[in-house]
């Protein structure tokens, strides 16, 4: 949003904002739940998680259209709005973005990593493997500009490895749902229509032993990796974390590339520890995560 909360401050400060976002997502997930009449009934008398989204989506409105009169306004002082366009220094954020109508960027990225550095504070092994591959290869972790990162990508087997591992066991989309376009009938054998959601959960699948076989539960990036060396590629129906088909996530190859730059910079430069006593659950929310 070119805007800079603090969030990151020492002493975690309350925001509206952030709090905003998940009591929304939280009553979206909550519509899923329950039946349509219960929720549409709670909107109309504007009590529970219905009343809770009202209040949080005026936040978020509020927060969002501060951002954009802003960004307009620096838009008009600056005579060259040509310099806003995507790529360019002055433009590179979201909101730049989003009002240029480039949409359907998430924040999915950010999900998947707060994952990932858990899960290497538990999983020192990995962590040193990590860095023992980040060790066989040139890089300034102090200027990331220093290399192409998509070019990074083969010689960085073991992390790339790491990451697919995090998106499975903590997908940062953890359920969706499709309708038939028509009448049908699954592999399975049940029929479905039109009128039917069928919601498929990412998260129950990275954990069910049918598919990721005994040890699924288990931080293991070396279940990615071939004998030859070689990263393994699963079928995007069984690892279902950037969808499959004709509406698979667009943003896949950049999302890892961006992560890679994120993982290799925070790793040269510092030890992450998880805060003692704080506890981790992922949350019902579209993001998945709640840390
Ligand atoms: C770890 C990171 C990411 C994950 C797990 C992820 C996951 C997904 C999933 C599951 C969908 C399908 C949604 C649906 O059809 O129901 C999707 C769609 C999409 N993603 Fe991502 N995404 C990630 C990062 C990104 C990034 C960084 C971008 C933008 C640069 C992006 C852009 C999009 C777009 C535009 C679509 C819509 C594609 C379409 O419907 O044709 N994603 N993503």
């Amino acid at each position: 949003m070119d805007y800079d909360p603090g969030s990151l401050s020492i002493d975690f400060p309350n925001l509206p904002f952030s709090k905003a976002l998940h009591d929304a997502e939280e009553a979206l997930v909550y519509r899923h739940l329950v039946p349509t009449c219960v929720w549409k009934f709670q909107r109309w008398l504007g009590i529970g998680q219905e009343k809770k989204h009202k209040e949080a989506w005026k936040i978020i409105d509020d927060f969002i259209y501060g951002c954009i009169s802003k960004k307009r306004d620096e838009m008009s002082k600056n005579s060259q709005s040509k310099a806003y366009k995507v790529g360019n220094e002055l433009g590179a954020d979201l909101i730049t973005l989003y009002m240029d109508e480039v949409k359907d960027r998430k924040d999915t990225a950010g999900a998947a990593l707060s994952w990932f550095f858990y899960l290497l504070s538990k999983n020192p092994r990995v962590l040193s493997k990590i860095k023992e591959e980040l060790g066989t290869i040139t890089w300034d972790c102090h200027n990331i500009s220093s290399r192409n990162f998509e070019e990074l990508s083969d010689e960085l087997i073991y992390l790339h490895a790491a990451i697919f591992e995090a998106l499975r066991l903590y997908p940062p989309v953890t359920f969706n749902a499709k309708a038939p376009a028509e009448v049908d009938t699954l592999p399975s054998g049940h029929k479905v229509d039109p009128k039917m959601q069928i919601i498929f959960d990412m998260y129950a699948m990275g954990r069910m032993k049918s598919i990721w076989e005994e040890d699924c539960c288990d931080f293991k990036p070396e279940r990615w990796i071939l004998e030859t060396g070689k990263i393994r590629h699963e079928p995007s129906y069984k690892f279902l974390v950037f969808n499959s088909g004709p509406r698979t996530c667009i943003g896949k190859n950049m999302s890892l590339t961006i992560m890679k730059a994120a993982i290799m910079t925070i790793i040269g430069k510092y030890n992450i520890e998880p805060v003692q006593g704080h506890p981790i659950v992922p949350s019902q929310s579209i993001r998945g995560y709640d840390l």
